[in-house]
């Protein structure tokens, strides 16, 4: 029920029971042992034919049994995650506190005519003129049709955009690099720490690169002043502020932004106020991920996301892989007081998978008050972090075995590899570890298994203790055939979906992102007073003093 405390929910509180009573008797060990057929019961297969994609999702490794699930569903049926889910796709106004609806299924939608849903909403009939515009556009760069001021082809894109306009297309350019066309460079730009243009446009000849500024409101402080200073670098070459048009297109929602800024209205790509930010890799601001692979492959990506909207449509509850993720999601975050959560992929071309869902999720859940405006007196979003395996392993792994924190993992891993260089050994040996570490943290090692390891020294109680591995750690598998642009798609999708049915049983709004808005004010502020340091007044001690660190 929208806006509705968690809280109140009896099935929250048959969950809090549940966990009082159980905690103890909910061990993965005991639980395997009692039930041959535990994996059966606690995987889904997602599977698309076209685009061909397979994901396994085994839940199995958790610390849940029957009794717990039910509870869990429960839940997703009081709080009406369906009919919540449901006024999404509908175009319903349910990011609230802006009144605008969050429609990011209809950049993926085929027309009404090819199966796709009927929506309404503004902006949703001219997702397809887009699409044909990137496609035109993205074709004639990547024939060398599109000339440089010069006459010369084009052989670096650079994306100047921060946050949901930067993180997408980088995820999705590393994941699908396998895809890419390697003679047509790709760079990134967000921060307004100068090094990050300064470095890149070292990189950048002026008469071979296009600049695709992105940014949905167009007034992002970072995005347009790495815009004006990337303008103003390559007039320094190009002269003629008429050359612009060749080598600068705009991804936005604000055309009198765009034309301010001196970019042509033929060069922007629209898309529209019911596309969040975070959810915007499926519109215009996909252009450089069009760029990277084509738009074959880019439609590709589209279809296997839509695939999975259907699945989330169409399963139910007990079936549906972005909901029993999402509750499974909350057993912990709510019941065992888990703070974060790690997604840790044994594929490296996602090794931003986690950076792009820090932002989907914390943006997204990281909410404290109810659409109603109440205080939540719960836990909403999970801290989400991690990095691909087994990078991982060597680095923080030994704080999920054996640290105080319980940190559920999710762990993705391709069946087969995009590169299977030295006769396959490599992907062997990955898969080898993606097997290994769910059944290490959810097994661990005994005493009498260290004792019987280490011999002799097991007259050390400390050492032995050292090496004990307590295990019940839980864990999701993530199995997927193969990393293609619909398989990308569809786990982009299925992480989205997770998202928006925790934020519907929290009762927040997982559309808006005010928290980040006052720290953008104070720095405006700041901003002005800086260079004159008799002007650094209204701010805390600490501010004024150290904002002038050298006088
Ligand atoms: O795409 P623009 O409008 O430049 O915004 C870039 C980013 O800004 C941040 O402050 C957040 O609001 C993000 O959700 C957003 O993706």
């Amino acid at each position: 029920m929208e806006g509705k405390l968690a809280t109140k929910y009896s099935a929250w509180k048959k969950l809090e029971t549940l966990y009082a009573t159980k905690k103890s008797s909910l061990i993965l060990k005991d639980l395997f042992v009692e039930d041959p057929e535990r994996f059966s019961k606690h995987s889904l297969t997602f599977t698309s034919p076209s685009p061909s994609v397979e994901i396994l999702l085994d839940y199995s490794k958790n610390l849940i049994d029957e009794e717990v699930l039910s509870a869990l569903f429960d839940l997703a049926r009081e709080a009406q995650v369906e009919a919540f889910r449901d006024d999404m796709f509908s175009g319903k106004h349910i990011n609230t506190s802006e009144g605008r609806a969050v429609l990011h299924i209809a950049l993926r939608n085929p027309p009404v005519s090819e199966g796709g849903w009927d929506i309404p909403e503004p902006g949703a009939a001219e997702v397809h003129a887009v699409l044909q515009h990137m496609k035109e556009f993205s074709d004639a760069v990547r024939s060398g049709a599109w000339k440089g001021y010069t006459g010369k082809k084009i052989d670096t894109v650079v994306n100047i955009g921060i946050g949901g306009s930067d993180l997408g297309p980088v995820m999705a350019c590393e994941a699908l690099k396998h895809y890419s066309k390697r003679d047509l460079k790709s760079y990134f730009v967000s921060n307004i720490d100068g090094t990050d243009m300064a470095e890149v446009l070292r990189a950048c000849d002026p008469e071979t690169t296009i600049f695709i500024v992105a940014s949905k409101t167009f007034t992002t402080q970072e995005t347009i002043t790495n815009a004006e200073s990337a303008k103003e670098w390559f007039l320094v070459t190009a002269k003629d502020q008429a050359h612009v048009a060749k080598h600068f297109v705009a991804l936005s929602t604000n055309t009198a932004g765009v034309t301010a800024f001196g970019i042509d209205k033929d060069n922007m790509f629209q898309f529209w106020d019911w596309v969040g930010g975070r959810y915007s890799l499926w519109s215009a601001i996909g252009l450089s991920i069009c760029l990277s692979i084509g738009f074959d492959n880019f439609s590709e990506m589209l279809k296997g996301a839509h695939e999975m909207d259907k699945h989330f449509t169409t399963a139910k509850l007990e079936e549906n892989l972005p909901v029993v993720m999402a509750l499974i999601g909350i057993w912990y975050n709510d019941f065992y007081g888990a703070q974060t959560q790690a997604l840790l992929p044994y594929d490296q071309y996602l090794k931003k998978f986690a950076d792009y869902f820090q932002q989907g999720d914390m943006e997204s859940n990281g909410k404290s008050v109810t659409k109603d405006g109440s205080r939540v007196d719960y836990e909403t979003g999970p801290i989400i972090w991690g990095q691909s395996g087994t990078n991982g392993q060597h680095a923080f792994y030994q704080l999920i075995h054996q640290g105080t924190k319980l940190i559920p993992c999710d762990f993705l891993a391709p069946v087969e590899t995009l590169n299977p260089i030295s006769g396959g050994i490599h992907h062997e040996i990955l898969l080898s570890n993606f097997f290994a570490q769910p059944e290490a943290l959810a097994f661990g090692k005994t005493e009498s298994q260290v004792i019987q390891e280490i011999g002799a020294q097991s007259s050390n109680a400390a050492l032995v203790k050292s090496k004990i591995f307590e295990g019940n750690k839980p864990t999701n598998s993530i199995f997927f055939q193969k990393l293609t642009p619909g398989t990308l798609g569809s786990l982009i999708a299925l992480y989205e979906h997770k998202i928006h049915v925790q934020g519907a049983i929290w009762g927040i709004n997982s559309y808006d992102q005010m928290g980040v808005e006052l720290g953008k004010v104070l720095a405006k502020a700041i901003l002005k007073q800086l260079p004159d340091e008799s002007k650094v007044v209204g701010h805390d001690s600490s501010v004024s003093r150290v904002a002038i660190p050298f006088p």
